[in-house]
């Protein structure tokens, strides 16, 4: 069976609140295809994140990332997973709200901090204290985060699987005619 979207599903929010993972499982479940922007970046580049960061900067990546966002915006859609910091530039989202339900997958700061704080992968954390970056990264963009057309509140402890399974159920409920079976 291959599933059908009228459009897109992008996962917005904070680094660790499970864009990656919950994409890559509500895709599966949908019968659609996933990509994710941060992967694309890297392929595109053949470079991870982090030394993308360290060689070319921040403000590179970000070119990278809208880039990368307009092209898979064109495809087939599909669940399209972004980085944590997508969201907050403006022509990112009038391109993500133009093609796309965009999905804040809302997490707490302890939670957050749990996920992340173990991984080495995302260089805007690799600093002397990166729980206070976190801190505050997560204050400057919750109120940007909310203007997601749909809002998804993480729960502590959920396994993937039921996490999914929830944000599954929110779509059908939300959003009943975005996906077709055939
Ligand atoms: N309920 C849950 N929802 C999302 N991620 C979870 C959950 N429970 C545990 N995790 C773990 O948290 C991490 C989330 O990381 P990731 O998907 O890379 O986040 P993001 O892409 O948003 O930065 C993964 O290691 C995942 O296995
Ligand atoms: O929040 C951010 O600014 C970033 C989040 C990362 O993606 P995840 O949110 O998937 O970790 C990645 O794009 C990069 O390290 C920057
Ligand atoms: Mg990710």
């Amino acid at each position: 069976m291959k599933g059908r979207l009228k459009r897109h599903i992008v996962l917005i929010g904070m680094m660790g609140a499970g864009k990656t993972v919950i994409g890559t499982e509500l895709a599966r479940r949908l019968h659609v295809g996933f990509t994710d922007s941060d992967v694309e970046i890297e392929s595109a580049a053949a470079m991870s994140i982090s030394e993308i960061f360290a060689r070319d900067g921040e403000a590179f990546f970000r070119d990278r990332e809208t880039q990368v966002l307009a092209r898979l915006l064109k495809g087939t859609p599909g669940v399209i997973s972004t980085g944590g910091g997508a969201w907050m530039r403006a022509e990112n989202r009038e391109l993500i709200s133009a093609q796309a339900l965009s999905i804040w997958l809302n997490c707490d700061l302890e939670t957050l901090w749990h996920r992340v704080r173990q991984r080495q992968t995302r260089p805007l954390l690799q600093t002397s204290n990166p729980k206070a970056v976190l801190t505050e990264l997560l204050a400057a963009r919750n109120p940007v985060y909310a203007l997601a057309e749909m809002s998804f509140p993480s729960q502590s402890g959920e396994t993937v699987e039921a996490a999914t399974s929830r944000l599954l159920e929110a779509i059908r409920k939300t959003q009943p005619d975005l996906l077709e079976m055939k």
